[in-house]
């Protein structure tokens, strides 16, 4: 039986309790209906004795749900001061088991805070089929969770942070339509850049819709509740920054002929040629979209980017729209040459030439 909370004031009673009125200019929308922040515990998959990081517990009414599901230790990481009295409440209550810690998620590492807790991690490898006992969840304002879901991708490609620990699902919220983008198959309106990037790392899945109206007070949008669980295998065999650039460059022209975006990876002078040649290696047509390429052959595309990078000192710093800074003057910055990727030995390399598409969502 998981450990019991003993009883405290209805979420409702408790925000009266400690005065919280949500700061909309903060975007703060809490979800009141315990009914729903148990489902989202559940989605997350938490089971008696995890380990659980919360990022923006606000009241605490999914830390709620977390403990009631009999999580060993959580910690949650809140910004505003305000919430720190309820949540120091909902310790006293939890016994020990919940850890209040007042910074902001994106400078916070959840790392150190379970390390110092010699957090030990048994099924921590990365091939393991088995996901470690631990997660990450949060529901964030959305001016919040796009730019953490790029900084916890980053990490997950690079296995440190949570990911240190191995391969720790992580459930977050976002605005509905951020979220289909995110899930996003191949060939489907929705594709965009945060489709490629969250599957290379990642198999996010759109749990459940939570409606705007269950939200205290209601944004305009309805909410979309996705699992993000890292994949043994990443598709990419290149560092993170290089797929990220090549991808942002593909979609840079999402409507238009996949060539016209690559082009601008490159100085005029090299453009038709280089671009071409990626094209050529991994067999992908010039005229195709962005939104029809399976995360394969991006994954492809960028170890040939990646190359060529290796060969012209330089390119991977050049900007097209800072076209004044020439190869010459990028050489001689830190990073002109993109470091390996760390785990490219784990990463599945495409074959050559094989149109690709065993990954493609
Ligand atoms: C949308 S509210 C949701 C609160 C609560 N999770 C719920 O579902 O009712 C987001 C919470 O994240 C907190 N927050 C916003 N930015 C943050 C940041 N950078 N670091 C930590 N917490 C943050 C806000 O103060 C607020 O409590």
């Amino acid at each position: 039986m998981p450990p019991r909370l003993p009883p405290l004031p209805a979420l409702r009673d408790f925000i009266h309790l400690y005065n919280l009125r949500a700061k909309k200019i903060l975007s703060q929308n809490f979800l009141m209906d315990m009914n729903l922040t148990r489902k989202i515990v559940r989605a997350a998959g938490v089971r008696e004795g995890d380990w659980v990081c919360e990022v923006g517990p606000g009241p605490g009414g999914i830390t709620r749900g977390i403990l009631e599901a009999g999580a060993e230790r959580v910690d949650v990481i809140e910004i505003d001061q305000r919430f720190i009295p309820a949540l120091q409440h909902l310790s006293e209550a939890a016994e020990g088991r919940l850890n209040i810690h007042r910074a902001d998620v994106l400078k916070l590492c959840i790392a150190e805070v379970w390390r110092q807790q010699d957090f030990a991690c048994s099924s921590s490898h990365w091939i393991d089929e088995t996901l470690p006992p631990a997660h990450v969840i949060g529901n964030l304002p959305f001016n919040i969770a796009s730019p953490l879901i790029i900084k916890y991708l980053r990490e997950m490609s690079n296995r440190v942070g949570p990911w240190s620990f191995g391969r720790v699902p992580l459930t977050l919220t976002f605005q509905l339509e951020v979220a289909r983008r995110l899930c996003s198959p191949i060939d489907n309106e929705a594709r965009s850049r945060i489709s490629i990037m969250a599957q290379m790392y990642s198999d996010p899945k759109l749990v459940f819709v939570i409606p705007g109206s269950c939200f205290v007070p209601p944004p305009k949008v309805d909410v979309g509740v996705v699992k993000f669980v890292p994949r043994t295998v990443p598709a990419a065999s290149s560092p993170f920054e290089v797929v990220e650039k090549l991808v942002r460059q593909v979609f840079h022209y999402r409507q238009k002929h996949v060539i016209k975006g690559l082009k601008t990876l490159y100085p005029e002078d090299m453009a038709e040629e280089r671009a071409h040649e990626i094209l050529r290696e991994v067999r992908v047509s010039p005229s195709t979209t962005s939104i029809r390429l399976g995360v394969e052959e991006f994954a492809a595309m960028a170890a040939v980017y990646e190359r060529q990078c290796n060969e012209v000192p330089g390119l991977f710093l050049y900007d097209y729209t800072k076209k004044k800074m020439t190869l010459s003057d990028l050489v001689s910055l830190p990073n002109s040459i993109p470091s390996p990727y760390p785990f490219k030995n784990a990463a599945r390399i495409p074959s050559e030439g094989v149109r690709l598409n065993e990954f493609s969502m």
